[in-house]
């Protein structure tokens, strides 16, 4: 054989040569197996005895298909590389590796000593813990979404959930506390208004925020200062200052997170990781930070640098990182995202939100309640610890959970440790009393999240902003065919922004590599390209016809013609002949 002609068209990855250098001199002896390590193809494997089948004149078959295929012919696996092991990045990993016979996955994560990303089920600090009491994340799965497969998913793997109950509603300057029948009456009116304010949005052209309809309402109706209003304020969407009125929906945001897992979200994800008992772990690596992707048309391969200048090539690429990271050209494409991607990434709110858990040693508030809201008089205040978690009721333990929403959580994560634990005890003793508040004791443990400053995060969740449009997030739904792929809660509106939409988007981007999405589409557009190139010629062909129809009707009308013309000559001449013959008879007489 020609070695160096070989291995030059093997460093190129140029098979069609490959498969012709080995065919011309194995001379048919038996089957020759290379295993393309260079390019990163697991196995090929190939012969001239076999006579049947696909291998049976390799080189032949190889011209027939496009160049992209003639690798794709060959691989055994293909390789598929996620990068992101949040709930999404997982859950396409998870799907992928569900035909292990034609692919092999891995996930790589930017985070040194932790996956799951938003989702953070914190035992550092305490081991033993509770899930639940640590779970500095998503945490509340959404029971009113017909769409949330993880409440499932979790019975499957026989995660206790339980559910948030009994809420109280606390007025601090009116020294008011509403809950069972008094809270019922007020929460109906606070989605009447709410409901107000989302028709008269709906007659309006423009959007709005849901802070501005609402107050709109508030101020026509005169109920700014009623119990009502304060309750609507705490709303997030009121929070958030500019989320969109007319993509309002009360279960995207505002209500029913109230199922959640007994030993925290975080065992969820690991069970994604590690699998059921008859799935093999998926591969994960820590501390691998993606820096660039970069299409390889040459090798019909995705490369994927990181950080630490390491590199990894891939058949097919899920992007599940936070739309954030995009955003700030944390991760840079090559060649670049198309514009559109971009305007998306940029058009998507991004949420600010930080969780505090806080354990005291005696719980000095009362059991009856799963939650406590507390509502706020000063702008300053608003989005800052207004939502309580009851943990004690939920597992027994001495700890209160509590949400920073919009500036407020940007705030909060600038303060010192100190500070921030000064400011959660302010509130609480605006809530519950000093005098109560006293009786908890020392606060025995503080944790908090700091999502926004997080590099790999930079906020909480995506959500609608005034003018913003659903196809904005379904812009990710769409792969870069055929080697990039989407996954996130940002990648799809429905279910945007919660641990369900995160779940379903890698649901869906597994699918799309599992089911050939981009080789379908691929092969339509061409069938639907050949479609029209029949057309046309059809179209030409009986134009030429019609052409050689008129050439002919032509003719024969010329023929009539031509006929006429001579039988009115043949006439004529009949004519001269008798004058001739009746001159002749006169000239005779
Ligand atoms: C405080 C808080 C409370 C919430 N509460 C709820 C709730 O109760 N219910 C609910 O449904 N939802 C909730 N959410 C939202 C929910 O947590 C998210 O929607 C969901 O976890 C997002 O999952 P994801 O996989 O899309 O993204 P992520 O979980 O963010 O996963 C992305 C992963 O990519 C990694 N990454 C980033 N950059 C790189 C890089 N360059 N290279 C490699 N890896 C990288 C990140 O480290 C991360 O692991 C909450 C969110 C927050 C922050």
């Amino acid at each position: 054989m020609e070695v160096p002609l070989f291995f030059v068209n093997l460093l190129n990855c140029e098979f069609l040569n490959i498969t012709k250098c080995i065919q011309m001199h194995s001379n048919g002896i038996g089957y020759v197996c290379v295993v393309f390590i260079l390019c990163n193809l697991p196995l090929v494997v190939f012969g001239k005895e076999k006579t049947k089948g696909k291998h049976k004149n390799v080189a032949d078959n190889m011209e027939t298909l496009p160049k992209e295929e003639q690798t794709e012919y060959f691989t055994i696996q293909k390789e598929v590389v996620v990068i992101g092991s949040g709930i999404a990045g997982l859950a396409a990993a998870r799907r992928v590796a569900s035909d292990q016979s034609n692919f092999s996955v891995a996930v790589y994560e930017a985070r040194r000593d932790r996956f799951g990303g938003r989702v953070w089920t914190d035992k550092f600090e305490d081991k033993n813990a509770r899930g639940l009491a640590v779970d500095l994340g998503g945490s509340g799965l959404n029971v009113v979404s017909k769409n949330n497969p993880l409440i499932e998913l979790a019975e499957s793997f026989d995660l206790k959930s339980i559910s948030l109950d009994s809420l109280q509603f606390i007025v601090p300057w009116e020294q008011k506390v509403y809950s069972r029948d008094d809270l019922s009456e007020i929460t109906n009116k606070a989605f009447q208004i709410l409901g107000k304010a989302l028709n008269e949005s709906k007659s309006m052209k423009l959007d709005v925020s849901v802070k501005d309809a609402v107050d709109e309402v508030l101020k026509a109706e005169q109920l700014v200062e009623r119990p009502e209003a304060y309750f609507v304020r705490c709303l997030p969407s009121y929070i958030l200052g500019d989320y969109s009125m007319h993509q309002y929906k009360p279960g995207h945001l505002d209500i029913g997170y109230e199922k959640v897992l007994l030993d925290g979200m975080g065992e969820l994800v690991d069970r994604l990781l590690s699998g059921s008992p008859d799935e093999a772990p998926l591969h994960l690596y820590l501390n691998k930070a993606a820096r660039q992707i970069k299409v390889d048309k040459k090798r019909h391969k995705v490369l994927v640098r990181f950080q630490d200048g390491s590199q990894v090539s891939a058949d097919r690429l899920v992007v599940a990182v936070p739309s954030s990271v995009i955003r700030d050209g944390d991760l840079l494409f090559e060649p670049p995202l198309p514009k559109h991607y971009h305007l998306a990434i940029k058009e998507i709110g991004m949420s600010a939100g930080d969780k505090i858990i806080v354990q005291f040693e005696h719980a000095f508030w009362s059991n009856d309640y799963g939650v406590f809201i507390r509502a706020v008089k000063e702008k300053v205040e608003i989005g800052q610890l207004q939502t309580w978690i009851n943990i004690k009721r939920l597992a027994g333990i001495n700890t209160l959970a509590s949400f920073l929403t919009g500036d407020a959580a940007v705030r909060f994560e600038k303060l010192t440790e100190e500070n921030a634990k000064q400011l959660v005890l302010d509130v609480l003793i605006e809530m519950f009393g000093e005098e109560k508040v006293l009786t908890g004791g020392k606060i025995v443990k503080f944790q908090r999240s700091k999502w926004v400053a997080d590099e790999f995060s930079k906020g909480a969740s995506t959500y609608p902003k005034v003018g913003s449009d659903p196809a904005l997030w379904d812009t990710f739904a769409q792969p870069l065919c055929p080697y990039i792929y989407f996954a996130g809660e940002h990648t799809l509106f429905d279910g945007h922004g919660s641990l369900h939409g995160a779940y379903n988007s890698g649901i869906r981007a597994g699918d799309q590599i599992l089911t050939g999405l981009c080789e379908k589409q691929r092969k339509e557009n061409e069938r639907l390209k050949a479609e029209e190139k029949k057309k046309k010629k059809e179209a030409n062909e009986t134009d030429s016809v019609e052409e050689e129809d008129t050439d002919e009707e032509d003719e024969e009308i010329s023929d009539k013609k031509r006929s006429k013309k001579d039988e009115g000559e043949k006439k004529k001449v009949q004519k001269d002949k008798n004058k001739i013959k009746k001159d002749k008879k006169k000239d005779e007489l």
